[in-house]
């Protein structure tokens, strides 16, 4: 078997398993290994029960000290025991499970490996695994594979598959010449593939997930600069002409640019008017204005005759961002067009939004993939503002090529990342920063809390909307189910309904909900028309409503430090004080350690850098961050080390052999073709 064969060529995968592994983004036997687990479950040696944390999966070595008792609730059976050792006692509960009463006996020795659950000086697990003590001893050490997964598809079965495509596939030849995993102490490729699944222990894993890191990052930096090599010979064929609509829409604006917003305009105006084709990045923390600064660069298109776009990853912004467009354009008697296109718009709609812009009737277009894709034709496109999520869409950037287009990019991005690392990351581009935020800001004040504190919360979100103001409530994500999602957060604004005074109106927000839907409760909330917006992480990316002052999230430790100061960006976004209540049910020291940091500062860089410190790096069991800048297996934070060996190798072997004719780069060659002929992105 060869890694390009389809999966459905492994044993036990039908139509309905593949098609799972389609919404995985698992297509064929190579992808397959490539989906590398995000965790390991280790059995480690057994606990004392006096050392065990809240939340933590343990092993307890223990002695029965109660007989079994089941008791029927409902249709369920629940048999409880309790259990000791030298240091202390716990509880123990399974479901369904009465037959433990006649293996359970009193006095006996087992070894039980679940979540230990602390509350009030009670230590309890629930549905733990039993091992007998020489079973575990057997098991001590081994580690697990845990796989990202979708509704439907189980750990067992990934893990299953995985294991044949490994024992079914032909050794793939090292692409690697010796010389650089000498240099850089490497393992080889096959070795690590097989190890990453199925580690022995710690140390041969650490050892796999190196090699494989370095690939992901040596190969992502070597399609970088083919993509840079390819573009610094382009010239520009729209050279621009200042813009006395731009400039007379900066005097207008209800407020001054800051210092930072007015820099990275005259950048971004000097590349627009200059020979080569802009490439450019712009960085700023969440709400520092990076937007004025793209509807700027689109305004001076337009008035020099062409057509912009701006491509955003969800409807709900795409409209967002069309509405709030076409009112600076009204508010300013602009006479450009702006238009909408998304994949959600009916057929006719979307017919006659294509007509506009292949006969050029569309100045500014702002809308999600569907901007890129074949039927649409531009007349002019010159420029395409984009977010960093699709800034390596090799594909999309060759759609527009086909067009015979090649627009200026200009790629907003608020991941905080020291400059060092931004310049091999975006190594295509040029980088300007928005390094500060409007001086009308307050700092957004925040408390980490337990879920007793919720009361107050619902009576402090009271009070702010009886002062006009909005707030968010952001449930926990539920990895594998959108559907359960969808129905946490419909409850939940029930039960907010019901605890709230009934003037607020209360409305909810998920993906399970048709776009259209969706864009109807964010347009009624910018309205202020909806006080309350119960909602999943739909909201996290750019969303922008002033008003809203409150942003409470449940279930705070789930979530990525970077995704939860995201979220907690969508308030103090306007002149109003603003606060982030982050409520977690966990009184582990690890998760009040990390929470503690954003309650701290409101800093990106600042919570970036701590959570590096917290995590250490390497560390691959920490939540990693957003979804962002995320790699398949490197992290650029913790895997900052390797990020540069790979961009210092890829650019020494580039410069020995930029075409990579020679002999030993060969499968190197033959590895970097097929990805960037794949839609390769990180
Ligand atoms: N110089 C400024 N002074 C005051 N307010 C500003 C300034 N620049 C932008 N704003 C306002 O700040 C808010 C946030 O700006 P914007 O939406 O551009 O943030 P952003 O950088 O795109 O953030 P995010 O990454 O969170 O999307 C907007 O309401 C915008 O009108």
């Amino acid at each position: 078997m060869v890694e390009d064969e389809e999966i459905k060529a492994l044993k036990g995968i039908g139509e309905k398993t593949c098609a799972l592994f389609h919404k995985l983004d698992v297509f064929t036997v190579g992808d397959l290994i490539s989906l590398y687990p995000r965790d390991y479950d280790i059995y480690e040696e057994p606990c004392p029960v006096s050392e065990l944390e809240d939340e933590g999966i343990y092993a307890v070595r223990i002695r029965i000290s109660s007989p079994v008792q089941v008791k029927r609730v409902r249709n369920l059976q629940i048999a409880t025991a309790t259990g000791k050792d030298n240091s202390g006692n716990m509880e123990f509960t399974w479901f369904n499970m009465p037959f433990l009463k006649k293996t359970l006996h009193m006095g006996a020795h087992f070894v039980f490996r679940g979540k230990v659950v602390s509350r009030n000086g009670r230590i309890s697990m629930q549905q733990p695994e039993i091992f007998t003590e020489s079973g575990y001893r057997e098991m001590t050490g081994a580690m697990q594979p845990v796989y990202p997964l979708t509704e439907g598809l189980t750990n067992k079965s990934v893990s299953k598959a995985v294991k044949q495509a490994l024992d079914s596939l032909e050794t793939v030849r090292e692409c690697l010449p010796a010389a650089v995993r000498e240099k850089y102490g490497l393992c080889e490729y096959n070795y690590a593939v097989r190890t990453v699944h199925f580690p022995g222990d710690r140390k041969s894993l650490d050892e796999a997930r190196k090699r494989l890191v370095f690939d992901e990052f040596f190969f992502f930096v070597m399609a970088l600069r083919r993509l840079k090599d390819s573009k610094e010979q382009s010239a520009n064929s729209f050279r621009m002409k200042r813009s006395e609509h731009a400039e007379s829409l900066i005097r207008n604006l209800p407020y001054e640019l800051t210092a930072a917003q007015k820099k990275v305009w005259e950048e971004v105006k000097k590349d627009l008017e200059g020979p080569k084709i802009m490439g450019r990045l712009i960085q700023g923390d969440v709400g520092s204005g990076k937007t004025i600064v793209s509807v700027l660069a689109l305004i001076m298109t337009a008035e020099n005759g062409c057509q912009g776009a701006l491509m955003v990853p969800t409807e709900v912004l795409a409209a967002q961002h069309f509405a709030s467009i076409t009112e600076i354009l009204e508010k300013n008697s602009l006479p450009y067009r702006a238009i909408l296109l998304t994949g959600s718009m009916t057929a006719r709609d979307k017919r006659e939004a294509c007509k506009e812009i292949e006969e050029g009737r569309a100045d500014i277009i702002i809308g999600t993939h569907a901007l890129i894709q074949e039927k649409v034709k531009y007349s002019s496109l010159a420029l395409v503002v984009t977010d960093e999520q699709h800034r390596f869409g090799v594909k999309q950037r060759e759609a527009l090529a086909n067009k015979g287009l090649e627009p200026n990019v200009m790629v907003m991005s608020a991941t905080p990342i020291p400059r060092t690392l931004a310049i091999i990351i975006y190594g295509d581009l040029d980088i300007s920063v928005i390094d500060e935020l409007p001086a009308e800001r307050l700092p957004i004040k925040n408390c980490a809390v337990g879920t007793e504190y919720r009361p107050k919360a619902y009576s402090f979100i009271e009070n702010e909307v009886k002062k006009g103001r909005q707030a968010y409530v952001i449930c926990p994500m539920v990895e594998e189910s959108e559907s359960i999602e969808a129905e946490n957060v419909t409850e939940y604004a029930e039960m907010l309904k019901w605890q709230l005074d009934g003037s607020i109106e209360v409305a909810c927000l998920h993906g399970k909900m048709k776009p259209k839907e969706k864009n109807l409760i964010m347009e009624r909330f910018a309205r202020n028309e909806i006080q309350v917006l119960v909602s999943t992480t739909v909201v996290e990316v750019g969303v922008n409503v002033p008003n809203a002052s409150v942003m409470m999230i449940e279930n705070a430790e789930r979530f990525g430090l970077a995704q939860l100061h995201q979220l907690r960006g969508r308030v103090g976004r306007g002149k109003h004080q603003s606060y982030c209540i982050l409520v977690s049910p966990s009184k582990s020291r690890k998760t009040r350690e990390r929470l503690e940091i954003l309650n701290k500062s409101n800093d990106g860089f600042f919570i970036a850098s701590e959570d590096l410190k917290l995590r250490g790096p390497g560390d691959m069991f920490g939540i990693r961050q957003s979804g962002l800048m995320e790699f398949k297996i490197g992290d650029i934070y913790t895997d900052a080390g390797i990020l540069q060996d790979a961009s210092e190798m890829a650019g020494r072997i580039l410069e020995d052999d930029d075409g990579l004719e020679k002999e030993e780069n060969s499968m190197l060659k033959t590895k970097l073709d097929k990805l960037l002929s794949r839609d390769f992105s990180c």
